[in-house]
């Protein structure tokens, strides 16, 4: 009996948090560990499942860069990264847009039927949801000419349209978007899914946007999670170069979504069984925080 009142107990805690995310959307980038890992896989479904039930929007978009790089080294085709960045040709865009929209996006929409949802996949063709362009990457050098790189067809998002977006929420159904976009004349571009992630989230005014991530969160020069980061803080950490890596695209993609009217972004550590339920719905929350 002891435990059943504290299970109430529990429940009526989390009332504040269901009343104030009720009606509103979350854009949560799936990827890393959680992924992969058949037990934070189930978690994570069911997470989505429940806020879908208590009345939130939940609105995924997926990454899938290791299943691209698996693919790629089975059919022998080679592959370089600059910048974080997947350098593109036309044989590996064919690849990417098979794995992320054939494979990986299918697999979450079965994952999260199965568990009860009603999940649809897209990529960013349909609806024409992701609209992009070719990225021009200059990389300043000092006292040298900026080097410019050719990534091949690497995307930026130009445009989200959010119409079909709305359409599916308003019947219940969860998104599940491959970040895979396409400009006017067809050409089709691969977008990093944080990136796509945070714009999706800035055209949706969404109320928080959440990053599943490998780590804890952001870690200052010593190691040590950063629970919480302004626009101020964030830019300081990168140009300060505290930050690496694939950590470098998140923060960015943080910082225009806070700009872009969303309340807080989150970057979290999906190798923890339910975190997007410790993120939305305790007081401290986990990982680390990025607002305007
Ligand atoms: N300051 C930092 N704080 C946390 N992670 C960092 C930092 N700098 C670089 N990183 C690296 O960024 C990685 C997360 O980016 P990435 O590998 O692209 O994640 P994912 O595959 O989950 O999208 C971490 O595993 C870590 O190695
Ligand atoms: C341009 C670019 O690098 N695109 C990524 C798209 C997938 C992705 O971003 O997946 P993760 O979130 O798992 O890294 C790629 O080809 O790997």
């Amino acid at each position: 009996m002891e435990h059943e009142v504290a299970k109430a107990k529990t429940l009526l805690e989390a009332l504040p948090y269901i009343r104030d995310f009720f009606g509103q959307t979350v854009v949560i980038k799936y990827g890393g560990h959680a992924m992969k890992d058949e037990h934070l896989k189930k978690a994570f479904a069911l997470n989505i499942v429940l806020l879908r039930y208590i009345g939130v929007n939940p609105v995924i978009v997926h990454g899938g860069g290791p299943q691209i790089g698996k693919m790629l080294d089975q059919l022998g085709i080679c592959c370089q990264f600059r910048e974080g960045l997947r350098v593109t040709d036309q044989a590996t865009m064919d690849v990417v847009e098979m794995v992320l929209v054939g494979k990986v996006n299918k697999e979450i929409v079965n994952l999260l039927n199965q568990h009860g949802g009603k999940a649809v996949g897209l990529s960013g063709k349909d609806g024409r949801i992701i609209n992009a362009q070719k990225m021009e990457m200059v990389i300043p050098h000092k006292d040298m000419p900026p080097e410019i790189i050719d990534l091949g067809k690497v995307g930026e998002v130009t445009d989200i349209r959010t119409g079909l977006i709305r359409t599916l929420e308003k019947e219940g159904f969860i998104p599940v978007i491959a970040p895979v976009g396409v400009d006017d004349d067809g050409e089709t571009y691969n977008i990093n899914a944080d990136a796509v992630a945070g714009a999706v989230a800035g055209a949706l005014e969404a109320k928080r946007l959440i990053l599943l991530t490998d780590v804890a969160g952001v870690l200052d020069a010593e190691g040590k999670l950063i629970s919480s980061m302004n626009r101020h803080k964030a830019v300081d950490a990168l140009e300060k170069g505290v930050l690496r890596g694939g950590m470098i695209p998140k923060v960015k993609c943080c910082l225009e979504a806070v700009e872009a009217g969303v309340e807080k972004a989150h970057i979290i550590d999906g190798r923890l069984e339910n975190s997007i339920l410790l993120e939305m719905f305790t007081k401290g929350g986990i990982g680390t925080e990025i607002v305007f």
